[in-house]
């Protein structure tokens, strides 16, 4: 993977990064792999910890391990204590670059749980003859390659909505997979993206996979710093750029920024189901979204709505990227027809070899927590996760439907509906819901839900909050709200 710095240094235009010096970033990323191989000269594997705020150290970071083939393990720098302790116990780095909160988890692993590799004898690797190295551009393999300490190995973070931190352990062969894919669906050369999601997140990342690995070019600016006067010298109408969908909100409110927005090649719009109401929205601002269907697990989308079908008014998560496959099962495995709604599970070039440290051997496909089905036309339906699923009165029910369906009254500035244990009904629907102002009235909004939905699917209970609890990436604490919603239901009796 040396061929990477060469890469870095001699092939990609020097205006590439966008606000940023790409002198410095080859200099400190050389610099970097300096010093891996130093470390690789007596240690057969470096496992690294990135926890890096600054773009350029992020980025000399990333790739000066890749091209050391080292195991690099993306971080968040505000992790807690609780998940940097997690972490450290999994992990046990050899290297922690970066700065955040780390030195919160450190303590336990300091007393001796981690260091259990200082034993490795050296395996030093000799320039470019042990490596199988292939240029960025060249077709990747069908299969991912097991890991070996000749190829590097990326560890992108998932921890869902709650709980366990896992990282699933992607190659350069995965990510680059997933960029062809895109480039190859979109039908590009070259992908310029408009980073405002982190980078040790896979959103983030692919947007710097894609621009790097087809010499595009690349903006990176953190969402909260947005700001109409420094991004309006910026010609977008080139660029992709990655918002979830709590960021799009936030975006159509301004109208200066919704502006700024339509004028952008393509909207990819993912990270957690984004409500009708939303993409109306959007569609009536002519912006061009595309609504992106996938996870860490396959580096990002694997399906994708295009700006055309979406402005023509199409709902759904769009057709499958050619790098991957989408097959419907039911319960059994057995494959399903069109239309049909059932679990899905996914084939992908870029899908990751496992969740660190295990692999995933002898695994035919990949099922997911969601429920959908293909249309005739080969266009993905999500119908709602299988473990959101609510089951009241012996009737089925999906959150997502009855989500929308309060989000169309405009009266919620934000709602989530579980499911609470219940005697009568097994689950008894439960709404936990913002309200947009102190006028709003649950009498109201549930009088126009009736007209709307089966009687069943009206929530039973109605809870206001100041706010929902959301992670940075717009998923929703399903966990919490069951608890907040739990105990405020045991105060009211
Ligand atoms: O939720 C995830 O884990 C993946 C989400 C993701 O990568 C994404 C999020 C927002 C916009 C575009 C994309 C994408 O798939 O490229």
């Amino acid at each position: 993977m040396e061929r990477l710095l060469d890469y870095l240094n001699n092939h990609i235009q020097n205006d590439w990064l966008i606000n940023y010096n790409s002198h410095q970033l080859q200099e400190l990323t050389q610099e970097l792999y300096l010093e891996l191989a130093q470390l690789l000269k007596y240690k057969s594997t470096v496992k690294i910890i990135l926890s890096e705020r600054e773009t350029v150290k992020f980025l000399a970071s990333f790739i000066a391990a890749c091209a050391a083939n080292c195991s690099v393990f993306l971080c968040n720098p505000d992790w807690g204590k609780q998940e940097w302790q997690q972490v450290f116990n999994l992990v046990q780095p050899d290297i922690i670059w970066g700065i955040g909160n780390w030195e919160l988890g450190i303590e336990n692993w300091e007393l001796g749980i981690g260091n259990g590799e200082q034993n490795s004898t050296s395996s030093p690797l000799s320039p470019s003859s042990s490596s199988s190295p292939s240029s960025p551009s060249s077709p990747s393999s069908p299969h991912s390659p097991l890991p070996t300490p000749y190829s590097p190995l990326i560890m992108i973070p998932t921890g869902g909505s709650s709980g366990q931190i896992k990282f699933a352990i992607h190659t350069w062969e995965t990510l680059k997979a997933s960029v062809q894919g895109f480039v190859e669906y979109f039908q590009l050369k070259q992908v310029n993206s408009f980073c405002v999601l982190p980078l040790y997140h896979v959103s983030g990342l692919m947007q710097f996979m894609r621009s790097f690995l087809t010499g595009g070019k690349l903006a990176i600016i953190p969402f909260k710093t947005l700001d109409i006067s420094q991004i309006s010298n910026i010609q977008t109408s080139d660029f992709f750029i990655s918002l979830v969908p709590t960021q799009l909100q936030r975006l159509l409110q301004n109208p200066e920024l919704t502006n700024w927005l339509a004028q952008f090649k393509t909207v990819l719009l993912g990270g957690a189901p984004a409500w009708h109401e939303l993409l109306e929205k959007a569609r009536f601002n002519r912006i061009q979204l595309a609504p992106t269907y996938g996870m860490t697990e396959t580096a990002s989308q694997i399906a994708t709505l295009k700006p055309d079908d979406f402005l023509n008014g199409k709902i759904s998560s769009g057709q499958i990227l050619p790098h991957a496959k989408i097959i419907i099962r039911n319960q059994q495995g057995q494959v399903l027809n069109y239309n049909q709604i059932g679990n899905i599970t996914i084939q992908a070039k870029s899908l990751a070899l496992g969740y660190y440290p295990q692999t995933w051997n002898n695994q035919d496909y990949f099922q997911v927590d969601d429920l959908g089905f293909l249309d005739e036309q080969g266009y993905l339906n999500i119908v709602g996760r299988n473990s959101d699923k609510i089951i009241t009165g012996g009737e089925n029910i999906y959150p997502i439907e009855i989500e929308s369906a309060i989000r169309e009254t405009q009266m919620v500035a934000d709602i989530c509906v579980i499911g609470i244990p219940d005697q009568h009904w097994g689950q008894a629907l439960t709404a936990l819901y913002v309200p947009n102002n102190s006028n709003t009235s649950i009498i109201e909004i549930q009088t126009q839900l009736y007209n709307k939905l089966s009687k069943f699917k009206i929530p039973k209970h109605w809870i206001p909050l100041p706010n929902l609890p959301r992670n940075t990436q717009g998923k929703i604490n399903r966990q919490q709200l069951q608890q907040i919603a739990t105990e405020y239901l045991q105060n009211l009796s």
